[in-house]
């Protein structure tokens, strides 16, 4: 008979997962995800419930990795806060079950999981399609997907400047002070991508705040938030002009307003690169679309799996 689940939360994931090991994972699935092949991987996309009294949604994301043995699916929560608010913004738990038996193996924290592997595939879309040459990254946002952007792309690239833009004054200050290295706080977004060789934008905002005519030619955009089809972050001319990438061609089709809105061409995913099946436009404009994929969440949670049980 199967044991009681696991249960390992925040400080312990935190402590479990890290990018140098996470990011050869996540690349090794999103190749098997652009496969499309089942005994890989099967992910539908998300399933999402609005909680509409409290301007919200709840996504499920399960995934099935028949030949790695891997059965799980995150539950995330993300809202629409009104300023000053001190609840949370996003709130996500991870379930790895036991595909034969069907028993929950370990219940686990998703916020860290979500915040780090989030930042990791973005990351993984710099390191195919940004010029190797860069040297100025721009954050747009100073949330929790900025922090961990920060921290993994700082980690991974040698960046000489990290210009950071937030609505507020007050949270870039805030922002500056979280992080571990040198931040240039930028009192406007042109000001923060002006010049910038790789732009991140992890905001809730719903309509456009990045503007193609501010972007360098040759720049990378690794596009984060707006993650609902009416949701934007990026204009026209952006999504337009650029090579656009993303993560999941259906996801993309069914939760991208900046691809449904713009009408934007999705030129790849980021498997297909990996894969060997398109090119990395290096040498031209490029956007990353990223929605988040429930196989990025199962890799992660099964390395902490592995990690807790091989009591690391
Ligand atoms: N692609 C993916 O895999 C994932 C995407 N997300 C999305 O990333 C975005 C950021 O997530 P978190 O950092 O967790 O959120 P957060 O609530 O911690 O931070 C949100 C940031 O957006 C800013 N913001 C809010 N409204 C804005 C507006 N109208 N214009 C400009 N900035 C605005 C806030 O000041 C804050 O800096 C969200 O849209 C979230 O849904 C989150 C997890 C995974
Ligand atoms: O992949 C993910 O966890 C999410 N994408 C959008 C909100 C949360």
């Amino acid at each position: 008979m199967a044991g009681p689940p696991v249960i390992i939360w925040a400080q312990e994931v935190e402590r479990l997962l890290h990018c140098r090991e996470l990011v050869p994972r996540l690349e090794a699935a999103l190749g098997k995800f652009s496969r499309r092949d089942s005994a890989e991987v099967i992910q539908p996309v998300r399933s999402t419930v609005p909680l509409q009294k409290h301007n919200g949604f709840m996504g499920l994301m399960p995934t099935y990795m028949e030949n790695d043995g891997v059965l799980c699916t995150k539950f995330v929560c993300f809202y629409s806060r009104q300023e000053g608010s001190t609840l949370p913004g996003t709130q996500a738990t991870v379930v790895l079950l036991d595909a034969e038996y069907g028993n929950v193996k370990a219940v686990m924290d998703g916020d860290v999981i979500t915040g780090m592997r989030t930042a990791a595939v973005s990351a993984i879309s710099a390191k195919l399609l940004m010029r190797p040459e860069a040297e100025v990254l721009a954050i747009l946002g100073t949330g929790h997907q900025a922090l961990s952007h920060y921290n993994v792309f700082t980690e991974m690239f040698p960046f000489k400047e990290v210009r950071v833009w937030s609505q507020s004054r007050q949270r870039a200050e805030r922002f500056r002070q979280s992080v571990g290295g040198p931040v240039k706080i930028c009192l406007s977004v042109e000001e923060a991508v002006r010049g910038a060789d790789a732009i991140v934008t992890v905001t809730k905002c719903t309509e456009p705040v990045l503007f193609g005519r501010w972007v360098k030619p040759g720049a990378h955009v690794a596009a984060v938030g707006a993650c609902r089809p009416n949701w934007r972050e990026l204009d026209d001319v952006l999504m337009k002009g650029a090579v656009v990438y993303v993560d999941s061609r259906e996801g993309a089709m069914a939760e991208a307003g900046d691809v449904i809105l713009s009408g934007a061409e999705v030129f790849a995913e980021l498997g297909d690169v990996i894969n060997g099946t398109k090119p990395a436009h290096r040498e031209k404009t490029t956007v990353f679309k990223s929605l988040g994929m429930g196989v990025e969440d199962a890799v992660s949670a099964q390395l902490v799996f592995d990690q807790w049980t091989d009591g690391k």
